[in-house]
């Protein structure tokens, strides 16, 4: 797959037929170099190419400059391998062992690296060579222990961000042993960056490998492109051309590395991220193609359609009621939202969502993981991520239609509040949630730091924090998580907004705090005739605050019911099933039965 993609690539494709004919053609060399590399004859001396049986003529010595660059190519890639799998061996099985163990190992391996690292890697292969004598192999393998930091810093650090993956733990409690853990799923974490630094690493060592070759520190009974550049340079004024043949090589073979580690990063940086942002173009066709492909996406029909997959959607009260209401405050219709795929095609993960939120209402966004919910509520918030691309649709605020940036910009924070799910990674680790909460308070409202103080210090008191003031001056490290998510609570209700849209606000929390989360929201809610749209997989949250409910499966919604009637007589065979299924086991409130 990596590799379809790579020749993908207009570059990588170049790049790589170019080093896979400079590999053949040094591979090739035992059995198709038409001469022995070192036999020299006296009538070929400075031969011009052409010459009859010698393609490319002689050198100052009478040798087949063919058949010497041949195997002088062959010398050369093996020598580089050798370089790159001790720096791989090495560099790669430290950083494993110092990231994923840290500790003393951590300590020893990085201070052993350092210092490798700090050595001047070029003057001590000059020095090495009345110790080690005129062997290229060796040279290479030691200039592989002097790279092999590089690998050791970049795997370390990359594998101290997966330690702390949450399926490292799982495989963990599940019983793997380190190994496997290391070998499963931390090498694969890493193996990507590791295989583009390599192909730059090669191209490196190509040319600090013709480098000494040049300064006469290879082995002079094998032909080697440094070799040959310096004998051609030598007799330059005899036989111009042959510096060009090995200087095209190396120049040919580093910069061919170089385009294939380019090309090798974007594919695998757009394989990790699925795809990358679309230019303006790009979208527009697709936009009308996908006009073209699902008619009018106004049109309920074309939502339908698109939705069906056995679910009857718009009839049964899915869709939102032709007649605008005045009371209505948000209004999503016929919403469209698709992502490119890596093969320049766009799939839809939100089908023609249509949503009314009256004023001072609480609505219930629910349904199963990956149902489009957050799609949704991000939509609203203009917080798609940079790769969505929205086909269709429209969404308007008290009248206003935030698919306008400057308009969703001067409602966002101000008449719009944002509660979202994570509490602890929503907060500056390194601003005092004091300055956090006024900096955004201050952002929307004209007010001094001190009454901007005086305000939050209220606030977060009425959020249910205890020590309002110390809570104000501490860090996010210094709170708990059900504190956090009332610190962002206080945040998003700061500026009296006129909606809430809370992302999954207690999924993160545990079972008590999740209940007085809940009970604070509906508090404030009612306190200040708010409108909250509620994005949540769990019908215990709908029955705890919803009025009203729209259920999302697939990317479309699939009824929308007033709670009381969805948990008693659901119009949807589906929302029932899914009733059913998340009912099963968790302790619901009836909606009639919450305290007000
Ligand atoms: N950046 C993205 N690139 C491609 N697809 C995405 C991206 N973000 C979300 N999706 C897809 O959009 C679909 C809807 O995702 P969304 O996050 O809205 O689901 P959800 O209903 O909120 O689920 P959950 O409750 O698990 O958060 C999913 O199929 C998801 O894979």
């Amino acid at each position: 797959m990596t590799v379809k993609r790579l020749l993908r690539n207009p570059l990588g494709l170049v790049g790589s037929v170019a080093l896979l004919l400079i590999v053949l053609f040094g591979l090739c060399s035992s059995f198709l170099a038409p001469h022995d590399p070192n036999e020299a004859r006296l009538e070929l001396t400075n031969a011009p190419p052409m010459t009859s049986g010698y393609l490319l003529g002689g050198d100052q010595s009478g040798r087949d400059v063919l058949s010497r660059l041949m195997h002088a190519t062959l010398g050369t890639l093996t020598a580089s391998s050798v370089m790159l799998l001790v720096a791989l061996v090495l560099g790669v099985t430290s950083g494993l062992a110092a990231g994923y163990f840290g500790g003393r190992l951590d300590t020893v391996a990085s201070w052993v690296s350092n210092t490798v690292m700090a050595l001047p890697g070029l003057v001590l292969l000059i020095a090495l060579y009345s110790v080690i004598g005129p062997s290229t192999l060796t040279s290479m393998a030691v200039f592989g222990v002097l790279i092999a930091p590089s690998y050791h810093r970049l795997v370390r650090t990359l594998v101290l961000g997966v330690r702390r993956e949450l399926y490292v733990d799982a495989a963990k409690v599940a019983g793997l042993t380190d190994a496997r853990i290391i070998f499963r799923h931390v090498l694969r974490a890493v193996r990507a960056p590791v295989v583009v630094q390599s192909s730059f690493v090669l191209s490196a060592g190509i040319a600090i490998q013709a480098g000494l070759e040049f300064l006469g520190l290879g082995d002079p009974t094998a032909p080697s492109w440094g070799g040959m550049l310096q004998d051609a340079f030598n007799n330059i004024y005899v036989a111009r051309l042959n510096v060009l043949w090995p200087a095209l090589l190396i120049t040919a073979t580093t910069l061919c590395l170089v385009l294939v580690g380019n090309a090798l990063r974007d594919v695998l940086q757009t394989a990790h991220t699925q795809a990358r942002p679309l230019h303006p173009k790009a979208v527009a066709r697709l936009r009308a193609d996908h006009r073209l492909s699902a008619g009018s996406i106004e049109s309920e029909a074309a939502v339908r359609s698109i939705a069906s997959d056995s679910v009857s959607t718009a009839a049964s009260g899915s869709a939102v009621s032709d007649s605008v209401s005045t009371d209505v405050l948000l209004s999503v219709r016929d919403l469209v939202i698709g992502y490119p795929t890596t093969d320049a095609r766009l799939k839809t993960v939100v089908h023609g969502v249509s949503l009314e939120l009256r004023r001072g209402e609480v609505l219930g966004l629910v349904g199963e993981s990956g149902s489009g919910k957050s799609q949704t509520a991000f939509s609203v918030l203009g917080i798609l991520p940079r790769q969505a691309v929205v086909l269709g649709g429209a969404v308007t605020f008290d009248g206003l239609d935030l698919r306008d940036g400057k308009v969703l910009r001067e409602v966002r924070g101000k008449r719009i509040g944002y509660v979202p799910q994570e509490p602890m990674s929503n907060l500056d680790p390194s601003f005092t949630v004091g300055a956090q909460l006024s900096h955004g308070l201050r952002a929307v409202k004209d007010i001094s730091r001190a009454q901007a103080r005086r305000e939050l210090t209220e606030l977060l008191g009425r959020v249910g924090i205890k020590d309002p003031r110390r809570t104000f001056d501490a860090y996010p490290h210094q709170i708990s998580g059900g504190m956090a998510q009332r610190v962002l609570i206080a945040g998003a209700v700061a500026a009296e907004p006129d909606l809430i849209i809370a992302d999954e606000p207690t999924t993160a929390l545990d079972v008590t705090v999740q209940a007085e989360v809940l009970d604070l929201i509906r508090a404030l809610q009612q306190e200040r005739g708010m409108a909250v749209l509620l994005v949540t997989h769990n019908f215990g949250v709908v029955a705890d605050i919803c009025d009203r409910v729209s259920v999302m499966r697939q990317g479309a919604v699939v009824e929308t019911n007033d709670t009381e009637s969805l948990f008693h007589a659901p119009r949807e065979a589906y929302t029932r099933t899914l009733l059913d299924s998340m009912l099963d086991g968790s302790v619901v409130r009836e909606p009639w039965t919450r305290s007000a």
